[in-house]
């Protein structure tokens, strides 16, 4: 059901220079047509390294796995979005009550090593600030292949999201970690209510345990199994209204396994949330003018109090 698409063409191995290619062509227009369709996509030979990815999900493990007294000290401050969310702590849909089974740690260079635990950790701010680099180039050629099959300049929706990891974008990199599911879940309590992002789009990562499930228009909620070496993308909210409802914003949710043995492992995966420069006009882009034009930043503002 989600279109696995073979992205070599324009992988973070390649130049970007080859928009006129018919494999890049092609591709931008499977990439459209997933997201106007599903609104998510697998994405293969993406060229982000698996090596990379299992240093990130090591690194990020370690820190989960420290005492909660330790953690506390990176929890996230009030009106901020960077550092640690403790388990239950969101809840993704405010209907279910008790908290998402999950905690997490929010990420964008510009908090700098300090702000980080390299105290426990030493090399956790370089592993996340590399992975964050990759994820970053990755998301500007999926955006360029959006550009593409959309039929608009290559570098217009990149173009909005020049401040990526720098003050003036909300862009971040989020660890989760799923711990082993307690015995005292609440009524309705699951890993990660159902929601849509928020943004542009967002990359991700998840290992082999599963519990992704993924709802697209008029159907059930469908599972969105891992698959080996593929990075899942899918479209947040922001990029629906600027597409004027042309490209979708899918909701999704983590449910607990059914297996016993997957409820008494922890689940790990990583979101890396896409967002445009606060200042960027969201008019929509086929100047129908469906809704009305709002900059990046209160229309993030307004769906982050929403859920917080
Ligand atoms: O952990 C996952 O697989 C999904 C998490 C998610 O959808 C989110 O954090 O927005
Ligand atoms: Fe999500």
């Amino acid at each position: 059901m989600i279109p696995i698409v073979n992205f070599d063409a324009y992988s973070l191995d390649q130049t970007t220079d080859s928009e006129d290619s018919p494999n890049v062509q092609k591709l931008a227009k499977e990439i459209c047509h997933a997201f106007s369709s599903v609104g998510f996509v697998y994405i293969q030979n993406h060229g982000i390294g698996g090596s990379t990815i299992q240093q990130f999900l090591s690194t990020s493990k370690q820190f989960f796995d420290e005492p909660v007294t330790v953690k506390k000290e990176y929890t996230v401050p009030k009106d901020d979005y960077y550092g640690w969310m403790g388990f239950q702590s969101e809840s993704l849909n405010p209907e279910r009550k008790g908290g998402d089974l999950k905690e997490s740690y929010n990420f964008n260079p510009r908090i700098g090593e300090k702000g980080t635990p390299i105290k426990v950790l030493p090399n956790f701010y370089d592993v996340y600030n590399n992975f964050f680099e990759q994820c970053q180039e990755l998301a500007y050629r999926i955006m360029d292949l959006m550009c593409i099959g959309m039929g608009l300049d290559r570098v217009y929706i990149r173009n909005c999201h020049q401040l990526i990891g720098q003050d003036g974008n909300l862009t971040s990199l989020r660890s989760l970690y799923y711990p082993p599911v307690p015995q005292d879940v609440k009524p309705g309590q699951i890993r990660c209510g159902e929601h849509t992002d928020y943004g542009t789009i967002t990359l991700l990562f998840q290992d082999d345990i599963g519990g992704l499930q993924v709802k697209p228009c008029n159907a059930d909620f469908k599972a969105a199994a891992p698959i080996l070496g593929t990075v899942l993308v899918n479209l947040g909210a922001l990029m629906q209204r600027w597409t004027a409802d042309k490209l979708l914003a899918t909701e999704h949710r983590v449910i607990i396994p059914e297996e016993e043995i997957k409820r008494k492992t922890g689940r790990q995966s990583v979101a890396f949330f896409v967002q445009p420069d606060d200042d960027v006009m969201i008019t929509c882009l086929d100047k129908s003018n469906k809704y009305e034009p709002i900059t990046a930043r209160d229309y993030l503002n307004m769906r982050f109090h929403a859920t917080f």
